[in-house]
């Protein structure tokens, strides 16, 4: 299970958006150990009312969290409940979002994007190992602890946010809104998730990654969406041959063919030596 927090050790402080059908602000927390009074910042992630009939899988949400502990996993300290007030309490990630940041940081080299997902792919695979389904990979549930700092040799870190609420519980609508992110198999079936459909999710992540944070299949009306699962369509593949070849695996309609976590690694591992780095290394410095 999880942690239960009371509500009065809670702080508010700023509003930092919304996610689908929550609303999240910077806040802190407040234990007494040992006799001494802690104050930690912390994420506050709130239900919205409205929606408060998803509270038990907003709150499954959370004890998938807490069951689990890993580097790249967001740690959730725990769950305070106050009248029609649901509140998952996460640890405070500095840099937010990883979509938001992509969208502002129009520079982000190679090997950056690289670094990131086989962060991505190492958490992917111990979660597999843990026979746990996310359900929910995209970059938006992606978070960026750490920014990179080349002149001190610093690479980002990121850590996979919680699932939020399952897409079982969500409308037809909602789970035609996640097209591409979601495997096709998952549109007819979104009760039955498989390890297999976090890989397609993961193709659809690193392609963001790749795309500068422009989402993919960005403007589509929910048909057209609907129409690029029935006709088998892919994503406009990058022009590094192994990365879209990585992609395309990994966005297979037949299971069978998406690749095992690990050879996801190995895969991008063998991609950070390619002569492409090089390449786009001299034309940027052409240009
Ligand atoms: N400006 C700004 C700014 C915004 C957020 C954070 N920090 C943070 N910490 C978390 N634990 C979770 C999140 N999330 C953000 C979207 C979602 C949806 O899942 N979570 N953001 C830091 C700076």
């Amino acid at each position: 299970q999880f942690h239960t927090i009371k509500y009065e050790d809670l702080k508010w402080d700023e509003s930092l958006g919304q996610g689908s059908f929550t609303r999240i602000f910077k806040g802190e927390k407040t234990d007494y150990r040992d006799g001494e009074k802690h104050t930690t910042e912390v994420l506050l992630k709130e239900l919205d009312p409205d929606h408060k009939n998803c509270w038990e899988s907003f709150f499954e949400a959370a004890s998938f969290m807490s069951q689990i502990s890993h580097k790249h996993l967001l740690h959730v300290y725990g769950v305070s409940v106050h009248g029609d007030k649901n509140i998952m309490v996460q640890e405070f990630v500095k840099h937010g979002a990883l979509d938001l940041y992509l969208k502002r940081e129009k520079s982000l080299s190679v090997s950056w994007k690289l670094n990131v997902a086989k962060q991505l792919a190492c958490v992917l695979n111990f979660l597999e190992e843990q026979s746990i389904i996310h359900g929910n990979i995209c970059a938006k549930n992606l978070l960026l602890v750490r920014e990179e700092d080349p002149s001190q040799g610093i690479s980002p870190f990121i850590k996979l946010s919680d699932p939020g609420i399952n897409v079982a519980m969500l409308g037809k609508d909602v789970i035609m809104h996640r097209i591409p992110w979601i495997a096709p198999e998952s549109l007819a079936a979104p009760d039955n998730l498989t390890h297999e459909c976090d890989k397609w999710s993961f193709g659809a992540t690193v392609w963001e990654i790749f795309n500068n944070g422009n989402p993919p299949l960005q403007g589509w009306s929910l048909e057209e969406k609907e129409k690029f699962y029935e006709n088998k369509q892919q994503l406009p593949p990058s022009q590094w041959t192994e990365l879209a070849d990585l992609i395309g695996q990994c966005m297979s309609y037949d299971l069978a063919f998406r690749p095992s976590c690990r050879s996801i690694i190995r895969q991008l591992n063998s991609l950070v030596t390619s002569d492409y780095e090089i390449l786009h290394a001299t034309e940027s410095v052409t240009q």
